[in-house]
């Protein structure tokens, strides 16, 4: 583990993701800072194809594209969630399981039929969160965080994202998309990743 990290500067930071649901969380992480998010999407940077094996690698090839297009520093997440019962699936394929367009009524209906088929009674999951920083004269970073829990059906709550109605971290009785979206920034992966990144880079 290297110790001399580089410091982000005040100033802009691209936010390199193209999932409104992420950028809304990342934007909320980042507030305390004098930072002015501008997300991927909002100008016009493409959405590249995640051909990395780990979520690091995924996250350093969107946050290095998108550093290098813009010419400033960019933050970009790769996540998902891993079953333990399905050998950690979805895991990095999390959003292609929804299909295109992207359907996570279908992706979670996907996890619970795999399970099934499993014949398992082992629900736990974990989610995974890894964050890379990238600057544009080609220095990254990636800080990786997780969150434990177990996997209920059906899926309850309509607030966050994705996964979030089918996922009750450890501790808790409630589902992720049930729980208000500060509580969810105390615990989940994301949340886990920014407190590395933070301590690191700010
Ligand atoms: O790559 P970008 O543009 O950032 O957006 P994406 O949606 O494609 O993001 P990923 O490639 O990292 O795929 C991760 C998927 O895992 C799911 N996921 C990640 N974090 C989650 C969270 O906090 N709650 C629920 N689902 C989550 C979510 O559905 C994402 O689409
Ligand atoms: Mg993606």
């Amino acid at each position: 583990m290297r110790e001399n990290h580089r410091k982000l500067a005040p100033g802009q930071l691209i936010i390199a993701s193209h999932n409104d649901g992420k950028v809304r969380e990342i934007n909320a992480l980042v507030k305390p800072f004098a930072i002015t998010a501008v997300s991927a999407k909002k100008i016009g940077l493409i959405d590249p194809e995640e051909t990395g094996k780990t979520f690091a690698e995924n996250a350093a090839l969107k946050a290095r594209t998108a550093a290098m297009a813009a010419n400033l520093p960019a933050l970009a997440d790769d996540s998902g969630l891993c079953v333990h019962a399905l050998n950690g699936d979805p895991g990095i394929y999390s959003a292609r399981w929804a299909g295109e367009p992207r359907d996570f009524d279908r992706a979670m209906k996907k996890v619970e039929n795999a399970l099934i088929e499993a014949e398992t009674e082992d629900y736990t999951a974990h989610f995974v969160c890894a964050l890379a920083l990238a600057w544009p004269d080609g220095h990254e970073e990636v800080f990786e965080g997780r969150v434990n829990g177990n996997l209920v059906f059906p899926g309850r709550g309509d607030k966050g994202f994705g996964y979030d109605p089918i996922f009750v971290p450890n501790g808790h009785d409630i589902t992720f998309a049930e729980m208000d979206p500060d509580r969810k920034h105390d615990m989940s992966h994301r949340a886990d990743a920014f407190r590395k990144l933070i301590k690191a880079s700010f």
